[in-house]
């Protein structure tokens, strides 16, 4: 079928499933470290206690075990298995293969990441695929693990856009989120490292990750946390001009906000707490919104030391609608089905063991490319 996604809940027909495949080690360096860094660094929250004796760093590569390696991977395989099953069209990236060389940029060298968190670095606005820039350097090659999918859109009508490739120079990045104690939402925090000068410098660079927009159909929902974003964001609006309307939404999360706010279908949200309703623009802030209760310690596997958490607790709101009223729910969050249940949803439980070492849940492991329905306007 031909590209054709507006929203985050029509009917599913396609999508893509990330790959878990040798996804083995974090590369732990600037871009990630600020990535990741109220996660990494908000220590009520994060393993492992940074001074631990027992990191499993050999040089930058911060290993991950191979035993979780392996249940994701399981865990991804049958959420795959489970969507074809559901008569949905699934597509997959190409597996990042166990010997995959470095990538560099003119001032970096990286190992590679596969293609997991897919909703990161592409956003699908109805027939147009647009690659956003990597703010990762591990991950600026991810997208090209799907380029026989974009192909695929392509050849049937879609419009395949990237956005400008950043430099990814340490002088790229603004740190004053990071750095700013008060957006950290509160937790002992670490400092970040200072940059180191390149004679590819150029200033903050446009970075905006597709997991920032929320995709209401004429209307997008842009989450800015810094320059970067927000000079990414310049580059969408004028991209998008007259055919969407941007919402600039200031600093409700670091950078993703599909683990603070999903829409389910129009009218209704799926929120961390009621207080996001004051972020949002009129009308949305009058749309109702299901907050579910806080997790459970008892919902997640039991870490050490060594393994590094890159989300926090509340990942399991990262849910995926396959349809206005059919939501596939984390089955070790039972909390939230119940809560969706109680709200008139079909909750599907579905396995996925080891969502806060990997950065994402099946929001931000999927990018749904087929859903039924047109462009519409919820503002009228
Ligand atoms: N698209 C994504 N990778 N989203 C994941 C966001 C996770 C979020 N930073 C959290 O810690 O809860």
């Amino acid at each position: 079928m031909r590209l054709n996604s507006h929203n985050e809940w029509a009917p599913l027909k396609e999508i893509v499933v990330g790959s878990a495949q040798n996804y083995t080690s974090h590369d732990r360096e600037v871009s990630f470290n600020l990535f990741h860094h109220e996660n990494l660094f908000r220590s009520d929250w994060a393993y492992p206690r940074l001074s631990s004796a027992h990191s499993p760093v050999e040089g930058r590569q911060w290993r991950v075990k191979q035993r979780y390696v392996d249940e994701l991977h399981e865990d991804v395989e049958d959420l795959a298995q489970l969507l074809v099953s559901l008569g949905i069209t699934v597509h997959r990236p190409i597996p990042l293969p166990p010997d995959a060389a470095t990538i560099a940029g003119l001032s970096w060298q990286a190992p590679p990441t596969p293609a997991l968190n897919i909703r990161d670095n592409t956003l699908v606005l109805g027939d147009e695929i647009i690659e956003t820039p990597p703010a990762i350097r591990s991950r600026y090659l991810e997208t090209r693990l799907l380029t026989p999918v974009f192909q695929h859109y392509y050849d049937r009508g879609a419009t395949w856009t990237t956005m400008p490739r950043p430099l990814l120079t340490d002088a790229s990045f603004d740190l004053s989120y990071a750095r700013d104690t008060s957006t950290t939402l509160g937790g002992p925090t670490e400092p970040i490292e200072e940059p180191v000068t390149s004679p590819y410098d150029v200033g903050f660079e446009m970075l905006l990750d597709g997991a920032q927009c929320l995709r209401l159909g004429r209307d997008l929902l842009v989450n800015i946390a810094t320059d970067n974003h927000r000079s990414g964001c310049d580059w969408l609006e004028r991209h998008l001009q007259g055919r969407y309307r941007i919402h600039r939404i200031d600093r409700m999360a670091d950078n993703h906000i599909d683990s603070m706010l999903l829409a389910l279908r129009p009218g209704v949200f799926l929120a961390r707490h009621a207080g996001l309703r004051d972020l949002l623009p009129a009308p949305f802030n009058t749309w109702k919104m299901i907050v579910p209760p806080e997790p459970a310690e008892g919902n997640f596997p039991v870490y050490d030391d060594g393994d590094l958490l890159l989300t926090s607790p509340y990942i399991d709101l990262n849910v995926l609608s396959i349809a206005p009223d059919t939501v596939l729910v984390n089955a070790d969050c039972p909390e939230l089905a119940t809560t969706l249940d109680k709200e008139g949803f079909t909750a599907i439980p579905v396995r996925h063991r080891h969502r806060r070492l990997f950065g994402g849940g099946f929001h931000c492991f999927t990018l749904d490319t087929v859903r039924e329905g047109d462009l519409e306007d919820y503002q009228q």
